[in-house]
């Protein structure tokens, strides 16, 4: 017998959060830089994408005028089916607070407090209580299990950046943003805390877009997007590290020559 199904809803399909002719200029005059030109492009729920460009492409400027840490000049960012100019200041604070999980190059975590006092603070800002099965979830899936009470001077570069991924994922976010965040750890570190990325997406349906340099990181994710002088110029889907490196360098040949 056949089964039926309903189509997906509009929730279901809307994207975690998507760019339409997105552009960003900073200063004025003969100082003004156009940061984004007309970008448009979708994260898609439960996906990896990595974020790809050379120096100054725009990389870091899209990440936070998507995730409402920094306005737009004119296009849309929306988180959702929020559109983030609508917004005044203390919403959007409460957006990322509840919406956005986010992951730095430096791990930005709190020294005075212990690594389940890091995981749990952005619950408590918003005065929630933590879910304790998913908290255990979290904490299981990044491997910190027998850490939740050293401080992060009592944790190797690899272990804080975990608690800072934990940190991201423990409030559900609706999508996380991760600016370099292999960056300052050597490469066994990268390659663990990068898995640990991934297995957010894949066990417990994360979306993660991640800004980086790095062709291997790039590889770990399941698309990605390239920059050029502030616009979206390719993609990549399931790329391979060698794949991207060549677009990479196809891209800076282009660049000389132009
Ligand atoms: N606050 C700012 N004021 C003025 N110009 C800025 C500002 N932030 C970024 N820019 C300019 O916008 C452009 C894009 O910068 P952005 O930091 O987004 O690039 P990126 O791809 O992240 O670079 P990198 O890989 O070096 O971090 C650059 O020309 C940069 O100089």
């Amino acid at each position: 017998m056949s089964q039926t199904f309903p189509s997906p809803s509009t929730a279901l399909v809307e994207p975690a959060a998507r760019a339409s002719g997105l552009t960003k200029t900073y200063g004025k005059g003969e100082t003004r830089v156009t940061a984004l030109d007309a970008v448009s492009v979708e994260f898609a729920r439960g996906r990896f994408t990595a974020v790809m460009g050379p120096s100054g492409s725009g990389k870091s400027t899209l990440m936070h005028c998507m995730a409402g840490l920094d306005p737009v000049t004119s296009g849309s960012a929306r988180i959702g089916g929020v559109e983030l100019s609508d917004l005044n200041d203390r919403q959007l604070t409460r957006l990322r607070r509840e919406k956005v999980g986010f992951v730095f190059q430096g791990f930005n975590l709190l020294p005075a407090l212990t690594a389940l006092e890091n995981i749990t603070l952005p619950l408590r800002l918003a005065g929630r209580r933590p879910d304790p099965a998913w908290l255990d979830t979290v904490v299981a899936t990044v491997g910190l299990a027998g850490r939740l009470a050293h401080r992060p001077t009592q944790l190797s570069g690899g272990q804080q950046q975990r608690v800072a991924v934990a940190r991201a994922l423990v409030s559900r976010p609706e999508i996380v943003f991760a600016d370099e965040p292999t960056g300052n750890l050597d490469s066994r570190s990268g390659a663990e805390v990068l898995g640990f990325l991934r297995d957010s997406v894949r066990e417990l349906g994360q979306t993660v877009v991640m800004v980086t340099h790095d062709p291997v990181a790039a590889a770990h994710a399941d698309r990605v997007v390239f920059l050029a002088d502030g616009r979206l110029v390719d993609e990549l889907h399931e790329p391979t590290s060698g794949a991207v490196l060549d677009r990479m360098l196809a891209f800076e040949a282009r660049g000389r020559t132009s």
